[in-house]
């Protein structure tokens, strides 16, 4: 029998989720037995349902979609904070939460994963700050409610919810006959792109800023177009680093306020047009705010608006928006001389103990055309910042949420939507010690990331903003080494290294790097009062802002 849990997981395979997320549940475990006999889904089972939500944002951002179940109550509230951290940074994640049947929730019953009072509704209120539709479904509203609630995820990378009562998931429907019809879009505001074209046609210091709203839309290529053909300048911001690819000739380095490298720095805040595509003004991102550029210079171009020197243009579709951008009449005169990047020189080791600095020269070196980099918070992000990427590399961070302990399972999901791609994880011991079950779930899945755990005994970024000595900074000494074993590690799918200095590290690269069919765990010890020169002016920085 067609099922509304079929009618459902075919929607959302319709999309191209091919894995889903999650931890089983009383709630959910009937529903998940239509998972489990979907020809073209697998089920992904996670060690906790944040790690769920985290692994499922990852895979969103590769694949373009993602879904996540867990169950009432304490599945969904442990996903929670996984699904703002994607809406925060424009995810399309879906929420599958398996509920008791529809007239338990009715007559109130006090049943387990409820507060005991009889109200069904708590949790997905919850939900309403950080996800962009949520539907709570019956025989009668399912399938409409199911198609408006991906449909709206997808138009504005946002997460949805769903809240599936067991009895609604197990009830006879049948097949969907069209395709799911995604948001018609209505046609460019005619004056909006005069208002571009004029200020353009009129500015001699222009500059794009692209940010992490181009790769929410997948526009990379869009914005590479419009750079050749207006041949203006683009600098992404760390929010959204690899928006642009990295080996554009108009790509001119990350911008990020009074940090920026000079020239870049004095082009940007003396530009007199800037055109955001898709950037945030965020704190990380400008270092606090210090961008130097005036506002009344900036044309602001977002999925649900766009402000023209303060004024707004809503609802303009933000692909074909930046798509129109690609036939503006425009070219620079001259293009000034601004690239920053540094060029990737040869890294010769040596024997002595590793910096942040030289790790980052090292890895830098290491780089290859379309690697996936996934860097968390800490000094892995802002030592990943400023590197220089090869052609097609992209960047998975998460500078704006800022979970720490998300890159783990991301890493995770990206790679489990594109198997092919290389991927290497930075992520420091802090954050590590948060997610670290999800290995169980890499090991399982026969996943092949290059990780790398920079010990340096804590929270380094932390003590660069406040207490440097102080224990509350501190964390257990773990033996990172013997991680892999403890969570299902053979000799058949994980290689382990321990490096100090230059020399070893140098050596794990190249063995880690020519092993492509196990999983590299490289502990990488640095001392804790180490950090990238952009993360001792941000703690500074942080540490102003938060008086
Ligand atoms: C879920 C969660 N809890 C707490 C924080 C605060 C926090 C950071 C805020 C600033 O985002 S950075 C950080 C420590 C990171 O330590 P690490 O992973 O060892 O990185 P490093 O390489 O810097 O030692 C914490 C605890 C956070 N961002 N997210
Ligand atoms: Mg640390």
């Amino acid at each position: 029998m067609y099922t509304i849990g079929d009618y459902l997981l075919d929607r959302l395979n319709e999309l191209g989720v091919e894995d889903i997320f999650g931890v089983p549940g009383d709630y959910n475990l009937t529903f998940l037995d239509h998972i489990t006999a979907h020809p073209q889904l697998s089920w992904v089972g996670n060690a906790n349902e944040l790690n769920a939500a985290y692994a499922a944002d990852g895979y969103a951002r590769t694949k373009g979609f993602a879904a996540l179940v867990t169950t009432f109550g304490v599945g969904e509230l442990s996903a929670i904070n996984g699904l703002a951290g994607s809406f925060a940074e424009r995810v399309p994640v879906i929420e599958i939460v398996g509920s008791p049947v529809s007239t338990v929730q009715t007559d109130k019953k006090l049943v387990h994963h409820t507060l005991g009072d009889g109200d069904f509704l708590h949790f997905e209120k919850m939900h309403d700050a950080v996800t962009v539709a949520s539907a709570h479904l019956t025989i009668q509203n399912a399938t409409s409610e199911i198609d408006r609630v991906l449909t709206t995820a997808l138009s504005l990378r946002r997460p949805g919810y769903i809240n599936l009562p067991i009895d609604v998931a197990a009830a006879p429907v049948e097949k969907a006959q069209k395709k799911l019809q995604l948001k018609v879009t209505s046609p460019i505001d005619s004056t909006l792109l005069e208002k571009i074209q004029t200020a353009l046609s009129s500015a001699k210091q222009p500059v794009f800023i692209t940010g992490h709203e181009i790769q929410s839309y997948h526009l990379e290529d869009t914005v590479a177009k419009i750079a050749a053909h207006t041949t203006v300048p683009v600098a992404a911001l760390s929010l959204g680093k690899s928006s642009i690819d990295e080996t554009h000739p108009q790509f001119v380095g990350i911008y990020s306020g009074a940090l920026t490298a000079e020239p870049l720095k004095t082009y940007v805040d003396n530009a007199d047009l800037v055109i955001l595509l898709g950037a945030q003004l965020t704190d990380t991102a400008t270092s606090g705010f210090s961008q130097s550029f005036s506002a009344s210079k900036i044309i602001a171009i977002h999925p649900e608006t766009t402000t023209v020197f303060g004024q707004d243009y809503p609802s303009n579709d933000f692909k074909e928006l930046v798509e129109a951008l690609t036939t503006i009449d425009y070219r620079m005169e001259t293009s000034a001389a601004l690239k920053t990047m540094p060029s990737t020189k040869e890294f010769i080791a040596t024997d002595t103990l590793l910096t942040q600095n030289r790790f980052w020269e090292a890895i830098e070196t290491n780089f290859k055309q379309n690697d996936t980099i996934v860097a968390e918070q800490g000094t892995s992000f802002f030592g990943i910042t400023n590197t220089q990427f090869k052609k097609d590399m992209r960047l998975i961070g998460q500078p704006l949420w800022g979970s720490i302990g998300y890159t783990f399972p991301a890493a995770l999901g990206s790679q489990l939507a594109a198997r092919s791609k290389r991927h290497l994880l930075f992520i420091g011991d802090g954050s590590l010690q948060l997610t670290i079950q999800e290995l169980g779930m890499a090991l399982r899945a026969k996943l092949t990331p290059l990780i790398f755990v920079i010990n340096n005994n804590g929270y380094t970024v932390e003590r660069e903003i406040h207490g440097p000595n102080e224990r509350y900074n501190d964390i257990p000494t773990w033996d990172y080494a013997q991680l892999p074993t403890v969570f299902g590690g053979t000799d058949q799918n994980v290689a382990t290294y321990k490096v100090t200095t230059e020399t070893e590290l140098a050596e794990a690269l190249v063995t880690a790097q020519a092993d492509t069919t196990r999983l590299q765990w490289i502990e990488v010890v640095m001392d804790q009062t180490d950090a990238p020169e952009l993360l001792k002016e941000m703690g500074r920085i942080f540490a102003k802002q938060n008086t």
